[in-house]
């Protein structure tokens, strides 16, 4: 219910238009009324065949009932839909809001198919909280007076009876089904959410399913997922088809009644022949408000359990926030550590330990460790996708928490071990770096990134995930569009791991040619041409085990010293050696 408050909170805005459309939904009703009414008065004033003048009130009714009924149900359809789009274009905008600021740190527990089922089902089923959960009863409320006053005016009695009946519609029907259907709703909904993110998964892991025999599996799986879906909507169908049974029955039963009231009336001379037929048609009509009732307390059930998953995301406390008052980042950007720990939520050993280092602007520095040893966290942190656990980091020598995150991010370049490239063209691709680079900016960064045959190419489609370009296009796509951000440091992870040694060293040597006065910083295993770097931090179980030069850590004799001699030493006994 907590969740229906807030919900009913975010439409409070449009709670004019919402009255509006409402009202103008009533008016249309009771205009079908009105019209049934008046055509009932009509046909059964003509049958006793009187002057055209007597018929004159009748006519101008029809007229005039028929004419309101559909301009005021265009009126109330124009009203409702644009207060619904209204509702959903804010609330999505707020979703995305509110969202950007989590990523990546509190994204990282939710599947991206369950991220988008949030994105574009839970938010569009909110499109029913207004037109069929807070609308229909509120029309229904004002038809039934309408019709209360009306007939109380005949007979007090009828107008208790048809009370009567339109509790039990209006009440015990919907009850009676929300019920029966609980659960149903809901449970749809998260059968939607599975198949959604096994059909992604399926999609995206097709091979890896091919090659590991998996895919009967996970199409039992789907189909599993499809049929307790089926399921449910069969029920609901079925629920469907007994509440407007039902409202039919208690139609029938409610004419009966008010017809039992009215013919006393009418024999006893109170009363026309013809308010039989007006009441007989007026009580039929009043019944079809009634009819979306039941229906709006299930999406109901379906609303609160997509507002629940909604305010799931909306109310994670961002990882990552905005100082006040950021300071500017400009000029030199030399970076600090000074006893940097960090440990990642849910771990017990810390990526980072007390890691202290200095890196002015301008350096050329490697990290190098063993894999798991915190190279990648530190990159983390840098870019501020995660806060320090203890200690200082600084760039710029504050603390890199007194800057924007995403100005920090503008100014810190990170081609990272995971490169997304979006299902666009290269261009695309690379102006999301620089939205406003010409073509031959684009042209320049694609050849200092080693892909002089992609100069050509900018207008090609480069795949879903860049599954059109090979590894190390990829790779060489994402330090293209670090070029292009032109930021004082850039960062490279692994960023050439998919390249061979030989286009590795041009890419590198042409990225230093393209970085004047910039800070690289290059995080690698393969320990290749490593006097190019004026300083190397080794990183070991998450601690800085030693610093200094190639030349330097090779006398060292220590942790850098064993990985080299293991990486250089043949891995091949020639025969007869031992
Ligand atoms: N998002 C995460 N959540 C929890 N633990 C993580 C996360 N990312 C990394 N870790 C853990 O933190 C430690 C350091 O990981 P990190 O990715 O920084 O290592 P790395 O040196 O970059 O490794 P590699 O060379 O294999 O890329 C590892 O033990 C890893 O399991």
């Amino acid at each position: 219910m907590n969740e229906l408050l807030r919900l009913t909170r975010i439409v409070r805005p449009w709670a004019g238009w919402m009255l509006l459309a409402a009202l103008l939904s009533f008016a249309a009703t009771g205009s079908g009324i009105g019209l049934l009414m008046t055509a009932a008065y009509l046909i059964a004033k003509a049958a006793l065949q009187p002057p055209l003048a007597a018929l004159q009130i009748g006519i101008v009714g029809v007229r005039f009932f028929g004419l309101a009924r559909g301009v005021l149900r265009y009126l109330e359809r124009l009203a409702s839909h644009d207060t619904t789009f209204r509702i959903l274009t804010s609330l999505r905008l707020w979703f995305y809001d509110a969202l950007e600021p989590l990523a990546p740190a509190r994204l990282m527990q939710f599947r991206s198919a369950d991220l988008l089922q949030r994105i574009v089902d839970d938010i569009q089923s909110l499109e029913n909280l207004y037109t069929r959960v807070l609308a229909p009863p509120v029309t229904a409320l004002l038809t039934a007076l309408l019709l209360w006053f009306l007939l109380g005016f005949w007979s007090p009695l009828a107008a208790l009876i048809l009370l009567f009946f339109h509790l039990i519609a209006g009440i015990g029907v919907p009850l009676l089904t929300a019920r029966l259907s609980r659960g149903t709703a809901s449970g749809i909904l998260c059968r939607k959410a599975e198949e959604q993110m096994l059909a992604v998964d399926f999609a995206q892991g097709l091979a890896e399913l091919q090659m590991y025999g998996g895919v009967e599996r996970h199409r039992n799986r789907l189909e599993l997922a499809e049929s307790g879906k089926l399921a449910l909507e069969r029920k609901s169908s079925l629920i469907d088809g007994m509440q407007e049974t039902l409202i039919g029955i208690l139609m029938n039963a409610a004419v009966l009644g008010v017809l039992s009231a009215v013919l006393p009336l009418v024999s006893g001379g109170t009363l026309s022949g013809i308010a039989l037929s007006i009441a007989t048609l007026a009580v039929m009509a009043s019944f079809e408000p009634f009819l979306p009732l039941p229906g709006s307390l299930r999406h109901l059930e379906a609303d609160i359990h997509a507002g629940r998953r909604i305010f799931e995301i909306l109310d994670a406390t961002p990882e990552v926030t905005e100082p006040s008052a950021p300071l500017p980042l400009e000029g030199e950007l030399p970076i600090e550590a000074r006893e940097l720990s960090f440990t990642y939520p849910g771990n017990l050993r810390p990526a980072l330990d007390r890691v202290s280092f200095m890196i002015p602007q301008g350096a050329r520095v490697a990290i190098v460790g063993p894999s798991g040893s915190g190279k990648s966290t530190l990159t983390a942190l840098l870019v501020r996708f995660w806060n320090p656990g203890s200690g200082i980091l600084t760039v710029g020598r504050h603390p890199i928490a007194a800057y924007s995150p995403e100005a920090l991010r503008r100014r810190i370049a990170l081609v990272s071990q995971r490169t997304y490239v979006f299902a666009e063209t290269i261009r695309e691709n690379l102006l999301l770096a620089r939205p406003g680079a010409t073509d031959h900016e684009l042209r320049e960064a694609l050849r200092a990134a080693g892909l002089d045959h992609f100069r050509t190419r900018l207008d090609e489609f480069a795949g879903q995930h860049g599954m059109q370009l090979s590894g190390g296009e990829r790779q060489r796509l994402a330090i293209a569009r670090a070029i292009l951000q032109d930021a004082p440091v850039v960062i490279l992870d692994e960023a050439t791991a998919s390249l061979d040694a030989p286009t590795e060293q041009e890419v590198l040597r042409r990225i230093e040619e393209a970085s004047e006065g910039k800070t690289i910083i290059t995080i690698t295993h393969r320990l290749q041409q490593m006097e190019r770097f004026g300083n190397i931090l080794v990183l070991k179980d998450g601690r800085l085990a030693e610093t200094g030069t190639h030349t330097e850590l090779l006398e060292k004799q220590s942790v850098y010293h064993t990985m080299w001699n293991i990486q250089h030493q043949s891995i091949f006994v020639q025969p007869g050696t031992d």
